[in-house]
């Protein structure tokens, strides 16, 4: 379980507090939802790391994640617009970041692909991939690396009706199969419709389950 109680934070010269706390649970996805500037991407970032509380506890199972930096904790996050290497096929960017010298690292990847249903272009650049097919990519990124805690920042909006639609399926199905602790921010009512187990609204800077 991912659990944060009493996050502080104000950013540099506003005067609003942030006071966050909320529960998100494997296999089910956590929707976050509020206006504009409530503050949705302050909590992602500092979940993520980027940001730093002034006082409150985040944990993983019991483990606090705050001490470290964002590149140990044990997190993945998909964004709107996916972030591969536009220039590196499907396959070198999966490779990145992943151990060197697996001997397996080729069939890894292979079935990471094929579970996020592309099969089949291991070697295509990224500049030829369709949104849906980019955002398919990164998640199986998220598959080979293995961590508990995917945070997804409005990741269906770029996306066309369909797309969306049936990406929506494979995150959920995804997060129920691997046991991911999912937390989805979006605006979009069905977005969250669909997917979500449990709600937040983020409104005066506090979190409101329901
Ligand atoms: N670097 C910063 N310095 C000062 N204030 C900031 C900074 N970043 C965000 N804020 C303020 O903190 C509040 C929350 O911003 P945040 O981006 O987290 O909201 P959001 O809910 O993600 O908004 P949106 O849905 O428009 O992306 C806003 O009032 C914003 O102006």
């Amino acid at each position: 379980m991912l659990q944060a109680e009493h996050l502080r934070f104000i950013h540099p010269g506003a005067t609003r507090q942030f006071d966050l706390s909320m529960v998100a649970r494997p296999g089910e996805i956590t929707a976050v939802s509020g206006q504009s500037g409530s503050g949705k991407s302050t909590l992602l970032d500092l979940i993520a790391g980027f940001l730093t509380p002034s006082a409150g506890r985040l944990t993983l199972d019991g483990q606090d994640l705050l001490p470290l930096p964002p590149e140990q904790r044990p997190i993945s996050i998909l964004f709107q617009s996916e972030t591969l290497f536009e220039h590196l096929s499907a396959y070198q960017n999966l490779e990145l970041g992943l151990p060197r010298g697996a001997t397996d690292l080729q069939q890894q990847i292979a079935a990471a692909l094929a579970e996020v249903g592309l099969p089949g272009v291991l070697k295509q650049r990224a500049d030829t991939l369709s949104g849906g097919e980019k955002q398919r990519v990164a998640l199986a990124r998220t598959l080979l690396r293995n961590r508990p805690v995917l945070l997804l920042d409005e990741p269906f909006s770029a996306l066309d009706d369909d797309t969306r639609g049936t990406i929506r399926t494979l995150v959920k199905s995804l997060t129920e199969r691997h046991r991911w602790i999912t937390l989805l921010v979006s605006h979009h009512v069905d977005d969250v419709e669909a997917l979500a187990t449990r709600r937040y609204q983020l409104r005066d800077g506090m979190l409101f389950e329901g």
